[in-house]
């Protein structure tokens, strides 16, 4: 109950799905094996932010990749360690995710990750794909997808691992799977 309440305060949906087309511890790190040779480079800005209200144990997550939330293997890599991240903390109960960028929750799988890369890279940037919706369909915490803008492909995979879905209504967003579309065939998991 407390939880429901907490999402419908100010730092739930309403506010997030409001913007339609402009949007304007000490904890030990406790990193998957696949995530480890991964480390974020710092001199990038984060591709994460997240916000933990402790009060209602609600934490926002915004994508704040420029220009449309592609799924690269580093923005994987640090959305997989946020999630980790509080998944460790037990006072955090809800995950409400979003995007900072106007107009696009997330573009889906980088592209340009599935071209011109060594078979090594290629290899991390599957187990990143698949690390992360397993962390997101797994996690302990109650999960939701608060989708401000387009999310095709791979950003609707990742909605679809949350428990719950939230669009803005415009008719402009879209979402759904268009792999075949693109010629795209997922691996075999
Ligand atoms: C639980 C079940 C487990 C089993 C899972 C099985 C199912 C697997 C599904 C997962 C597989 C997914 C495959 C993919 O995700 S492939 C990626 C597919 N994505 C797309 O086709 C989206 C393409 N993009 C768009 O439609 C539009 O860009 C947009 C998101 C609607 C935004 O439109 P907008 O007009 O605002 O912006 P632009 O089109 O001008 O784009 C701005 C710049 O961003 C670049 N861009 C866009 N999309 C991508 C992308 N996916 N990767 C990399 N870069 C991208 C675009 O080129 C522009 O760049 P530029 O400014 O340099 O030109």
């Amino acid at each position: 109950m407390a939880l429901r309440a907490a999402l419908r305060s100010r730092s739930g949906l309403s506010g997030l799905l409001s913007q339609r087309s402009s949007c304007s511890s000490d904890i030990r790190m406790c990193v998957s094996p696949l995530l480890v040779p991964q480390e974020r480079n710092y001199s990038t800005p984060p591709k994460i932010r997240v916000e933990f209200d402790q009060s209602t144990g609600v934490a926002v997550m915004h994508m704040q990749s420029p220009p449309v939330n592609s799924l690269s293997l580093d923005f994987l890599t640090e959305l997989c360690i946020s999630v980790e991240k509080l998944e460790m903390d037990k006072s955090c109960r809800g995950l409400i995710i979003t995007s900072a960028q106007p107009k696009v929750f997330s573009a889906g799988l980088d592209i340009t990750e599935m071209y011109g890369k060594s078979p090594e890279h290629c290899g991390a940037f599957w187990r990143s794909v698949q690390e992360m919706w397993l962390k997101l369909y797994g996690s302990n915490m109650v999960t939701i997808a608060a989708i401000n803008g387009s999310s095709p492909a791979g950003g609707c995979l990742m909605a679809m691992t949350c428990d719950y879905r939230i669009m803005a209504d415009n008719p402009r967003y879209n979402i759904g799977l268009n792999e075949t579309q693109l010629g795209i065939v997922a691996p075999f998991w």
